[in-house]
């Protein structure tokens, strides 16, 4: 295995001081390939397509299976792993090059396994810009999950709703998204592009397959939960400060209706590699756009947790029927 970091050493949340690699050696035992490949990273943020197969190659012989869908569970949202059977279970710290988790309702656990008939790998636990990883190292796992197998990328995430429409507890289906990083000069695919993933320049008009939203909202309505169910769109902001009321004001002049720190640039990787996207935020906290509305309410993480909680069966239950059907038509 090529010793590779895309970026420098990170403290992880239990405190350990902790490198990226997997076991902190060299590839060529005296260090030299590592500095190299770290040298490369700093230019380039970006992983080797040779290091992403190795990583694949780890994980699909290790797991015994070939994936098909790819699953990432959103803050509070890991039950959505906990479904799946016959299950392989990766922590993320025994993975070859793979980033750690340092967020309270991300475990760090990559599963595969059986789920509603299909082959399904899901992460307990993304990686967020916020906790210092840049874009490409975020999205990284979603061009793991393309050599493993994967056509289908599921994105879930726990995100503020600025519509005023929308109630804590709702499930908003993403349909569109306004990528705030990247008006900021900040891309998943900034660097050398690697022809083998897809285009320098990518398309994204299309990004969130309609097929898959209209089939998830006749799954909605058939468990009777349509009047919490919305087509929208997410924008995600940096983090990890939750928005003020001017931003949020400014967002939904945009035409937001939901905002995280999650999803966009996993999408934007997994389209570069032409995989179907399915994208849902689970409403955590409601995200007021006027002053007089203010009160004492601020979002919290621990409310974040606490609703994705009590809102785990519905979106466990989303998710396994649209891999039934998803199933079902191959
Ligand atoms: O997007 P996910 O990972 O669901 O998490 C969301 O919840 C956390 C904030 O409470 C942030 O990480 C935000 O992105
Ligand atoms: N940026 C942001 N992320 C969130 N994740 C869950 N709720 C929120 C929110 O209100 N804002």
């Amino acid at each position: 295995m090529t010793g590779y970091n895309a970026k420098g050493d990170m403290a992880t949340s239990n405190g350990n001081h902790r490198n990226g690699h997997c076991n902190g050696s060299s590839s060529n035992g005296n260090g030299t390939g590592d500095r190299q490949a770290d040298d490369l990273a700093q230019e380039n943020q970006t992983y080797p397509y040779e290091v992403i197969q190795e990583i694949a190659d780890f994980i699909v012989k290790g797991a015994g299976m070939r994936p098909k869908i790819g699953i990432i569970c959103g803050s509070g949202l890991g039950s959505l792993a906990d479904i799946i059977t016959d299950a392989k279970i990766f922590e993320y710290e025994k993975i070859p090059n793979f980033p750690v988790s340092t967020v309270e309702g991300h475990a760090g656990k990559l599963v595969v396994g059986h789920l509603e008939g299909a082959i399904v790998m899901a992460m307990q636990g993304r990686f967020h810009f916020y906790e210092g990883y840049p874009l490409a190292k975020c999205s990284m796992p979603v061009r793991v999950m393309k050599l493993c197998g994967v056509e289908y990328l599921f994105a879930t995430n726990a995100a503020g709703g600025i519509n005023p429409k929308y109630a804590v507890g709702d499930i908003m289906l993403m349909h569109d998204h306004v990528n705030m990083l990247g008006f900021a000069g900040n891309s998943p695919l900034q660097g050398p592009n690697d022809p083998r993933f897809g285009p320098r320049f990518p398309a994204l008009v299309n990004s969130y397959n309609k097929d898959l939203i209209n089939k998830a909202l006749e799954i909605g309505k058939s468990m009777g939960i349509e009047s919490n169910m919305h087509v929208g769109v997410y924008s995600c902001l940096g983090g990890p400060t939750y928005e003020t009321i001017a931003e949020l004001k400014a967002l939904r002049m945009m035409g937001v209706d939901a905002v995280g720190m999650s999803t966009v640039h996993e999408v934007i990787t997994a389209r570069h590699c032409d995989m179907k996207v399915f994208a849902f935020s689970l409403i955590t906290n409601k995200c007021s756009t006027e002053y007089s509305d203010m009160k004492d309410e601020e979002a919290t993480h621990e409310e974040v947790m606490s609703v994705a909680k009590n809102r785990q069966k519905a979106c466990c239950e989303l998710v396994a029927r649209l891999v039934r059907e998803i199933q079902a038509e191959s």
